[in-house]
């Protein structure tokens, strides 16, 4: 069985994603038609290198700005290595890539500009000592052209000063009597003595080691790294892009608390607490804030008329992922009129996900339960004609034929209905394998997603499709608190979690066995994060009703929680507390987070535990599944401990990820005796 489960799972996880789309300018080709060059990244795990590989395709799409007229590849993948960033001109005529690679066993960084085929700047940035590494992440990190294409604008972490023992040899500044000595000592880079075990605060899960980003620009003709000096040491600056004319900076600024910013020492970095939008004038260097400071802003953009920014703002602190005041969909919003509008009603696929637009062009990826990504394009039509949107597909993917899928809406019995946030029904999305006859009672994996304020749509998901293929029913479940679903959804669980959630869960899983064909005796439940904190609730609260449990870094006591991760006002809030920094904690608060929490219920549970914990966990630390294990352990319920070292919260590096899988699969299997 093993063996042949992993060749599925081999099978499945062959099937990339795309994670990148960029179109480039209009072309006039010498016979006179339009095209645009597109570029597409993807990701894929590679099992027998052990790494996730990124590679690219390109395409060419003949068009009249208004409809496609031919499209096609131009030629094969390419894997990418070692690029943190790139980004190509606005002419297309350049590209920029960050990248990293070991010379002589060193880390360095540098920044490369190419230039048709060649490359013809590759700047040293680590040599150069403006700056430390450069940030390549979703949250701050940003590599743009400026308009004029002589300048980049990316975000590195500030220069730390050298720290030094008091004891380090030639530190005796005090024995230092040769002149010579003295001159030497002063040219030595900025030391610190004392400070080597300083402890500098990061910006937690993700984010490991990214304190200080400062925003950087490179002078490209004159090879000059500028560190933007102006912006207050208060703000930490991120997601940047130059304003029309290069003239100055738009960034978001996230507020901090700093006792002495030099010092680096005092720091409170918060990802989810306050964030403006700030403009850094170039020539005269003043920094001013563009949008209010009580709220929270990400995602700023400028108008391709270069005359307003667009960006997304929700409250500071209250649950995450809480709705925002602009979102994003395939969906057009006409901002003079505000009317959203469908671009995918008339389509049969479950997820679609909008990776670029450039000049009315958009590139998009879609893909069901049943149906790995494709990539299509197609021309924003004008409004009012949004029903005759026509998608052509660039890279086409194959249907799976054993599996069926179906979305389910619920509706909470009347004693479940949140007296505050009343009449909110929610969604799962249920997975079976197709083809059974009708007698067959399937196995049933149940599985609520994490976050809480997070959500699983029908988009083509690797575990659960090798799940269905090897004959389980799969549920996954969008209890109320699921984000997509209004705000005041999100709002009706902080403070309910434990059992509003629990119970969704719970009235999802028995209406899908009233309806026939799975078998009552052999349900299963499985979670990460926030859904392991729910399936190990589900143990607990109904202990004769599920045969078997796999949590992956699953909170388990919000309690000993608060004091070590990365996000405590997600403890406070979720537990039912209004969040502030200086909040000191009451005993009446412990209790209620304690009392609702899985580990209040450790006593009653009955289905075996697998539990898989990431070492370098820092939003759910592993302590959280430790503290479980051994509970378990001494109430003799069965348990078995993966513990993968190298990996945070997301255990998605790829031996993780399908060691992970195999142990569970393998263990549900055990325990259901199929
Ligand atoms: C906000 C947050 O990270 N909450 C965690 C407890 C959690 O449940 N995370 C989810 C999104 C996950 O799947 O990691």
């Amino acid at each position: 069985i093993p063996d042949y489960i992993a060749k599925i799972y081999r099978e499945q996880s062959q099937y990339p994603s795309l994670s990148r789309a960029d179109v480039g300018p209009v072309i006039t080709s010498q016979y006179g038609g339009s095209y645009s060059n597109i570029s597409t990244e993807w990701t894929q795990q590679d099992l027998e290198r052990n790494e996730i590989v990124k590679f690219c395709r390109q395409y060419i799409v003949f068009h009249d700005n208004k409809s496609i007229v031919y499209s096609g590849p131009s030629g094969n993948c390419t894997e990418i290595k070692g690029e943190l960033l790139s980004q190509d001109s606005p002419s297309g005529e350049m590209k920029a890539v960050m990248r990293e690679c070991s010379i002589k066993g060193e880390e360095k960084q540098f920044l490369e500009i190419w230039h048709r085929n060649r490359k013809i700047k590759s700047l040293n940035l680590t040599e150069l000592k403006k700056h430390g590494k450069v940030y390549e992440d979703d949250q701050f990190g940003c590599l743009v052209w400026s308009h004029s294409e002589t300048h980049l604008l990316y975000v590195a972490e500030k220069k730390r000063p050298k720290a030094e023992s008091y004891f380090q040899s030639g530190s005796e500044s005090t024995l230092l009597v040769d002149e010579d000595e003295v001159m030497k000592s002063a040219k030595k880079e900025d030391s610190v003595k004392g400070d080597q075990f300083v402890y500098y605060e990061d910006w937690g899960e993700t984010l490991v080691t990214k304190a200080t980003p400062v925003l950087c620009i490179l002078d490209i003709e004159g090879n000059n790294v500028s560190v933007l000096e102006s912006i207050p040491d208060s703000i930490s600056p991120g997601q940047a892009f130059w304003a029309p004319n290069d003239t100055g900076v738009v960034f978001v600024g996230w507020w901090h608390d700093t006792a002495d910013a030099n010092s680096f020492t005092m720091l409170c970095v918060f990802l989810y607490a306050r964030s403006s939008l700030f403009y850094v004038d170039l020539t005269g260097g003043k920094c001013e804030r563009l949008s209010s400071d009580s709220a929270a802003v990400c995602s700023p953009r400028l108008s391709p008329d270069l005359c307003r920014i667009v960006y997304l703002e929700c409250e500071v602190y209250g649950p995450h992922q809480q709705c925002n005041k602009l979102c994003m969909d395939l969906i057009v919003v006409d901002t003079s009129t505000d009317q959203v509008t469908s671009l995918t009603s008339k389509s049969n696929m479950g997820s679609w996900c909008l990776l670029t637009i450039h000049r009315d062009l958009m590139v998009v990826s879609c893909s069901s339960p049943n149906c790995p990504p494709s990539l299509r394009v197609g021309f924003l039509p004008v409004s009012g004609s949004e029903d005759e949107m026509s998608w052509v597909t660039l890279e086409e993917a194959q249907t799976q034929p054993e599996i069926d899928w179906q979305i389910l809406s619920f509706t909470p019995p009347p004693e479940e209905d949140n007296s505050q946030y009343p009449g909110l029904d929610y969604e799962a999305i249920l997975l079976k394998p197709k083809d059974v006859t009708e007698k067959t009672k399937l196995p049933l994996i149940v599985n609520p997603h994490g976050g809480p304020h997070s959500v699983i749509v029908a988009e083509w998901l690797l575990s659960p499709a090798v799940f269905c293929s090897v004959g389980f029913g799969v549920l996954l479940v969008n209890y109320r608190g699921s984000i997509g679903y209004g705000q005041d959804s999100i709002l009706s669980l902080p403070g309910n979690v434990g059992t509003q959630d629990v119970k969704d869960v719970q009235f999802a899983v028995e209406s899908v066995l009233k309806q026939g064909g799975f078998d009552r005796e052999k349900v299963v439940v499985t979670g990460g994060s926030h859904g392991g904190f729910l399936a190990c609730h589900l143990i607990g609260q109904y202990p004769d009703f599920y045969k078997a449990c796999a949590a992956r870094n699953p909170v388990i006591n919000l309690a000993s929680m608060i004091g070590s991760t990365d996000i405590p006002d997600w403890c406070m809030v979720e537990a039912g507390f209004d969040y502030k920094t200086n909040t000191l904690l009451s005993p009446a608060m412990l209790e209620q987070m304690l009392n609702k929490s899985p580990i209040k219920h450790v006593t009653q549970v009955k289905a075996p535990v697998l539990l898989a914990l990431g070492e370098d966990d820092r939003r759910v630390p592993n302590k959280q599944g430790l503290e479980y294990y051994k509970s378990l352990k001494a109430f003799n319920v069965p348990v078995r401990l993966l513990w993968y070292p190298d990996n945070n919260h997301s255990l998605s590096k790829v031996d993780a990820e399908s060691d992970g899988f195999m142990n569970i699969v393998l263990w549900l299997i055990q325990h259901l005796s199929l």
